[in-house]
């Protein structure tokens, strides 16, 4: 079903502000009905031979933030329609699907988020920024809550007080649009087709106005987007990362190809434009792939990485490395999650999944030793600096498979008394959790930006004698639909 093509996402409605017209989702059945004319008849209006465009009112929400509407005996799920609300909704018919597109919200509900910030609307990537704080929360909570019923009940999601402009990274893609005119922005959901926007409520508004300018500067510097289809084009991406506390700022250029011509000048016009940019980097990715960056890497300006702080200590960032994008809210998680380490000062912790080594380092100060596992070299090397950076000497970074290097450890007969695990949104796999059973921590501590991967490993870790002894969601992606929780295991018996 996915899409490759990079022309410009074609919008339905004219007024592109108006949230109501810019979404079109999936049906979730297939068709049922055959007759047309009984469409026609029912439905307010004909749009065309396959969309009409009919009354609904929303008994519930998806996981996916989209509202559930009843249509000719088929259930439908239309985007930015929240329970209790009636509208007018375009239905059309795509093979055996149904797309849906919120036209106009008829009723809408008291939990609507004030769209005043309308300027700003640019709703990719934010599926539930039309529901207010409180519709938002009882959403991630009951999210949570049902993932979570075998385990135990978790925490009241610990939220953030402003949840606007927030990422402290921002990628956007680049293509051309039918006239040929440069286009960056998000791909449409489940496709490879850039929705062209300047800016988003979440993203840093500095990051976004950089991105703009280089845009801007594509023309004079005669640099074209990169084509998918046809494999022409230099460029992909570009990536903006930015040091809430430093306010350093790296811009990576993601390319087809490492033969970037004119290079010193574009960095010099670029500079110009943004004295606040601290370095600039050309990343290099011709393959045919959807992950954003590629192996190769050179440094046109700067030292090449950005520096943050979290919970006091300073980290060193690489273009590839992993780091967390709220940082308000990463505090508040890692504060939790040491505190549901329970250390003392003695115990040998394993950070797995470390990335750039920050939760093992701020542990390291109430630890006797930490051990961290990334599979990322970059984020390795990202962490040994850091710690020396800290002058922190209780901790050990290690690059390789977290499950490969756990079932070492296991062979070898080693301790760990804690262990904190952060992996992907893929979760864990059965060599490291069956490691960690081996191993026997007294606690486990599980950070997790996925709470359906999280509940199939608590599910593994509780079958072989640890047991769950918290659960405490946070706001970590406001405006979306993703939820990340922290869990403490501890092995039964061992209190
Ligand atoms: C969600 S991030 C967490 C990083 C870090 N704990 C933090 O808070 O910044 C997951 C990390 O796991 C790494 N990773 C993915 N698969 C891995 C594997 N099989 N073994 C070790 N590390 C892996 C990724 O490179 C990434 O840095």
């Amino acid at each position: 079903m996915t899409k490759k093509n990079n022309s410009e996402y074609r919008k339905k409605g004219k007024n592109h502000n108006k949230s109501e017209k810019k979404y079109v989702a999936r049906g979730s059945r297939k068709e049922g009905g055959k007759s047309k004319g009984k469409h026609a008849a029912n439905d307010s209006r004909k749009r065309s031979q396959k969309t009409v465009t009919v009354e609904v009112t929303c008994s519930g929400l998806t996981n996916d933030g989209k509202g559930i509407v009843q249509w000719e005996g088929k259930q439908l799920e239309v985007a930015h329609l929240m329970p209790g609300e009636t509208a007018e909704v375009n239905i059309s018919k795509k093979g055996r699907f149904f797309d849906t597109e919120l036209k106009r919200v008829i009723k809408p509900s008291e939990d609507r988020a004030n769209l005043s910030r309308s300027s700003y609307y640019e709703g990719v990537g934010c599926q539930i920024q039309h529901m207010n704080e409180h519709a938002q929360k009882r959403f991630k909570q009951k999210i949570i809550d049902e993932l979570m019923k075998p385990f135990g009940k978790p925490e009241p999601i610990i939220t953030m007080e402003l949840p606007f402009y927030y990422r402290n990274k921002n990628v956007m893609t680049f293509g051309l649009n039918k006239k040929r005119q440069i286009i960056c922005g998000l791909y449409a959901e489940n496709t490879h087709q850039i929705i062209p926007m300047e800016r988003s409520i979440i993203h840093d508004q500095k990051a976004d106005e950089i991105i703009q300018t280089i845009k801007g500067m594509m023309k004079s510097f005669k640099m074209q987007p990169y084509n998918e289809d046809t494999g022409k084009g230099f460029l992909r991406h570009v990536l903006v990362r930015v040091g809430k506390k430093s306010g350093e700022i790296m811009v990576v250029l993601i390319a087809a190809s490492p033969m970037f011509k004119g290079s010193n000048n574009f960095v010099k016009a670029l500079r110009k434009a943004h004295p606040e940019i601290t370095t600039i980097l050309l990343n290099v990715n011709n393959r045919d792939t959807s992950m954003v960056l590629g192996k190769q890497e050179k440094v046109l300006f700067g030292k090449g990485t950005i520096t943050d702080t979290l919970c006091g200590l300073k980290f060193d960032i690489s273009a590839k490395s992993f780091y967390q994008i709220n940082p308000v809210q990463t505090e508040k998680l890692y504060t939790k999650a040491i505190e549901m380490a329970e250390l003392t000062g003695k115990e040998t912790v394993v950070d797995a999944y470390c990335g750039i080594g920050t939760i093992g380092l701020i542990a390291s100060k109430k630890a006797g030793k930490v051990i961290g596992v990334e599979s990322n070299n970059d984020a390795v090397r990202d962490a040994i600096h850091n710690s020396k950076r800290n002058g922190v000497k209780n901790a050990r970074f290690y690059q390789g498979d977290a499950g490969k290097f756990m079932v070492k450890m296991a062979a070898r007969g080693e301790k760990a008394d804690v262990v904190i695990m952060d992996p992907p949104r893929s979760g864990s796999d059965e060599a490291f959790l069956s490691s960690v059973v081996k191993l026997q921590p007294k606690r486990v501590v599980y950070v997790s930006c996925n709470p359906v991967t999280q509940a199939r490993d608590l599910k593994y870790l509780v079958k072989n004698g640890y047991e769950v002894d918290g659960i405490q969601p946070v706001d970590m992606f406001p405006q979306t639909v993703h939820v990340e929780a922290v869990t403490k295991l501890v092995l039964k018996g061992s209190r």
